[in-house]
Order: structure tokens, then C-alpha cells, then sequence
């Protein structure tokens, strides 16, 4: 029987708001919340109340979210020239997509160079035993913060043979990952250019986890400022306020959580949000 380096393989399903498994949290869309002061990085607001906690949160860190939040002030100057090279293409692949083209970025080696280093700032004193890049956009990030950062890297693949699949923003996808390439408590980090429903993130961490894995992260360039995750998931919460505001890198940065994966990062004024006020996050 003839082998690939892939014949051994995982394959992972996720059908959003038909699976359970994801029915987490509730979420309330609604546009009539009184103005807050984080309204002003977002274009719709969003009531996200905690309901129940049973799924591992994994934070999903990105550089560059595609809508209000790139004028905010607070950012690393870096990050204006990784935009500033990403090229959108209207109406590409499919009528009402804006495809977000990190080939261009990839001209100008000082924004690829700061793209990278960005990660691995980030990533470097953490633990990582495994970067974890996702086919294809994920192969070209992924590898340079695994060399820096001292980790293996491992592809996971989308070979669109197998019978399961997941809901992308267009189209559906397979993952698929060598199944002895990770072992059980190895920490990873996933990587990944960007993040539109989130499915394809959570289908490389539930692969990893199948095999033990521990999710540290995820890292993906590009975030979509769409809501429409919302209705694919229907179920989202915030992350840990405390948490986030305790932390070095971040005192400004407030976290959503979908089906237990971190949809956004919310510029916000954290010493605003008290702790009875933790589980409840206007956007
Ligand atoms: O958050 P999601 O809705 O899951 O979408 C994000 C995924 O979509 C893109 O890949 P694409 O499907 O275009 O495949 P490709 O990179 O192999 O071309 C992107 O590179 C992510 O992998
Ligand atoms: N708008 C978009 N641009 C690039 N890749 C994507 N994957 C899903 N949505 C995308």
C-alpha cells in the first residue's frame, strides 16, 4: 500500500452552529447598548454574556484587525506598514468576499521581517515545543517564528480528501495533521495568516488536542472585523478581564471568546471593566 508523509493522519469536523459541542456561551447581537467606551473601535456592537465554561480558551493573537481598530493609536508602529502591504482584493474568490492578499506583503521584506519578529517577541520565552502552521498562508508565517523561537514546526494540512468538514467563511475544508508529529503535553502554537469564522482555528486546536497537545496560542496576521462569526457560532464569551489586565503586554487589550477561542482584541480603557463587570463586554 503505497505511503504518504500524511497517510497517517487526523481529520477533524466542525459544523459550528449544528455542533453541540460548541453551545457554550450566549451571545446577544444587538445595536441599541448604550454607547461605551470601546464603541469607538467597532463598527456593531455585542452583549457577550458568560454562561457556562467547558471548552479550553485559547487566545488568538492578531496584528492586524481590518476594520475601525487601524487607527488606533496604541498600536506598535510596526503594524502601519504590515497593513499597509496587505492588499484586498474585492469580490475575490467569490461575489462580497474582500480577500485580504498577504502576497504582497511578502515583497517587502522589512514588513515580512517585522511581521515575523512581531510573533516572535511574543513567542519567544513561552515554552513552544511546536508551531503549528496551517495550509497554505500558515506555512509561509509559521516556519521563521518556529526557527527563532527553537520549536519544530508541523504542517497542517488541507487536503480536501477526506469525508468531514468544517464551515469556512467560503467554502467548506479538511484539516488534516501527521498524527505522530506531536506528542501528548507538548505546548503549541497555531499559526495561521488570518482568522474570518474561526473554524479553521478551531479544528487545528481540537487536532492537537486529540493528540495531547497543549494549545499555548494562536497567532494569525489578519483579523476580519465582520461579526458574521457570531451567527456562525452563535455562542461566544469574554476571556478572563483580570487576566488580560494583569498582564505585562497588554493593560489595554480586553478579549472575546468564541466557542471557547478568542475572537477579538478590544482596545479598551481595562481599569473601566471592575470585576463584577468581567463576564459582561460591550464591543
Ligand atoms: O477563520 P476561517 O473562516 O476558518 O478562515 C480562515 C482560513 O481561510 C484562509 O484559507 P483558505 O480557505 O483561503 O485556504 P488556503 O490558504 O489553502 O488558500 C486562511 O488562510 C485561513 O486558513
Ligand atoms: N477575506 C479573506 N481573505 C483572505 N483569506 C480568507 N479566508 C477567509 N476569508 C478570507
Amino acid at each position: 500500500m503505497p505511503t504518504s508523509p500524511f497517510h497517517s493522519c487526523l481529520s477533524l469536523s466542525l459544523r459550528s452552529k449544528t455542533d453541540s459541542s460548541f453551545n457554550f456561551y450566549q451571545v446577544r447581537s444587538t445595536n441599541q447598548l448604550p454607547t461605551h467606551h470601546d464603541t469607538k473601535f467597532l463598527n456593531q456592537q455585542a452583549t457577550c454574556v458568560r454562561e457556562r465554561e467547558s471548552f479550553p480558551s485559547v487566545l488568538v493573537y492578531t496584528l492586524h484587525f481590518t476594520s475601525i481598530m487601524s487607527s488606533c493609536k496604541c498600536e506598535d508602529s510596526r503594524i502601519h506598514g504590515i497593513k499597509n502591504r496587505i492588499r484586498v482584493v474585492p469580490n475575490f474568490p467569490k461575489p462580497g468576499i474582500m480577500f485580504q492578499d498577504i502576497t504582497t506583503l511578502l515583497l517587502d521584506h522589512k514588513a515580512f521581517k517585522n511581521t515575523i519578529d512581531l510573533f516572535i517577541e511574543r513567542y519567544k520565552h513561552k515554552n513552544i515545543s511546536v508551531v503549528a502552521g496551517i495550509e497554505a498562508r500558515g506555512f509561509i508565517f509559521g516556519p521563521p517564528i518556529a526557527l527563532a523561537i527553537g520549536a519544530k514546526f508541523v504542517p497542517m494540512r488541507k487536503p480536501r480528501k477526506l469525508p468531514e468538514e468544517y464551515i469556512l467563511e467560503y467554502g467548506t475544508d479538511c484539516l488534516e495533521m501527521h498524527i505522530e508529529a506531536v506528542k501528548p503535553t507538548e505546548r503549541a502554537l497555531v499559526v495561521d495568516d488570518l482568522i474570518a469564522t474561526g473554524g479553521t482555528l478551531c479544528a487545528a486546536i481540537r487536532l492537537l488536542e486529540r493528540v495531547g497537545a497543549e494549545v499555548v496560542e494562536c497567532a494569525c496576521v489578519i483579523e476580519l472585523p465582520e461579526l458574521k462569526f457570531l451567527v456562525n457560532f452563535s455562542f461566544v464569551t469574554i476571556g478572563s478581564m483580570l487576566e488580560i489586565a494583569g498582564s505585562r503586554e497588554a493593560k489595554w487589550q480586553a478579549v472575546i471568546y468564541i466557542g471557547g477561542i478568542l475572537l477579538r482584541m478590544v482596545q479598551c480603557d481595562i481599569s473601566a471593566v471592575t470585576d463584577g463587570e468581567r463576564d459582561i463586554l460591550y464591543v
